[in-house]
């Protein structure tokens, strides 16, 4: 699918149907994190789920800043994730993810992308429940797969079969993903300005 067709200023009516997301609000939890109108949005889920190109989009519908937490791991080490991961090893690059996040997390009002793995540390897990409204961005295993062999930049799946090891990393990560979830989105059959918008009248209703 071309993305770059798909403009996040164009503000139509949302297509994604309600069936594809579930809010979990037995307590009602998430309204009230979101009676705050600063309330932050933190985007979970796999590599290829769309958390930075959705996150995108739904920051600028919704008028907060766009955070993505790879990037600012980028920035504040000057080298991409693939060297840090060979330098560092993922355990580097995990410490070094959490110490971001911590930072990141302090600002109110933002739509953050996180990486796929910032679920794992419980201290990532905590800051993210209690700092805003989590929503998983779900995506079945071959539109995952499909999503990521675009680009070279995920180290965890360079490798020989990478459909594997995304299949084990979505076995672990998809009950912890849940688990800390307010809102999940199936994001398998539409394009990401259209789950921004779905997201954005999810959050309206709130
Ligand atoms: N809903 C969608 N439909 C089709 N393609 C999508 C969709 N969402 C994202 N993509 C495409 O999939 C690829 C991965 O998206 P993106 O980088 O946003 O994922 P991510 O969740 O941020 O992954 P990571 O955890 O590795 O940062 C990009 O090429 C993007 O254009
Ligand atoms: O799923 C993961 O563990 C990762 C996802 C990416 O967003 C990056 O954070 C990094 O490549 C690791
Ligand atoms: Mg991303």
């Amino acid at each position: 699918m071309n993305m770059s067709k798909k403009s996040c200023s164009n503000y139509t009516k949302p297509t994604v149907s309600k069936a594809i997301h579930q809010s979990i609000d037995n307590n009602n939890v998430i309204s009230k994190k979101y009676s705050n109108k600063n309330t932050s949005i933190f985007l979970i889920g796999m590599m290829g789920a769309g958390k930075s190109t959705v996150g995108r989009c739904l920051a600028q519908y919704i008028g907060k800043k766009f955070v993505d937490l790879d990037s600012e791991i980028e920035i504040a080490c000057g080298v991409n994730i693939p060297v840090i991961f060979e330098i560092e090893g993922e355990d580097g690059f995990r410490k070094r993810e959490t110490d971001i996040l911590q930072k990141i997390s302090l600002e109110k009002n933002i739509v953050l992308a996180t990486g796929g793995g910032a679920v794992l540390a419980e201290d990532n897990r905590h800051l993210l429940t209690s700092g805003g409204i989590v929503v998983y961005l779900q995506a079945n295993i071959d539109v995952l797969f499909k999503r990521v062999s675009v680009d070279q930049n995920r180290p965890l799946l360079a490798i020989k079969d990478p459909y594997v090891k995304i299949k084990e990393l979505l076995e672990i990560r998809d009950p912890i993903y849940h688990e800390i979830a307010d809102i999940v989105i199936d994001t398998s059959s539409y394009n990401a300005a259209d789950i921004a918008k779905e997201l954005c009248l999810i959050l309206q209703k709130i």
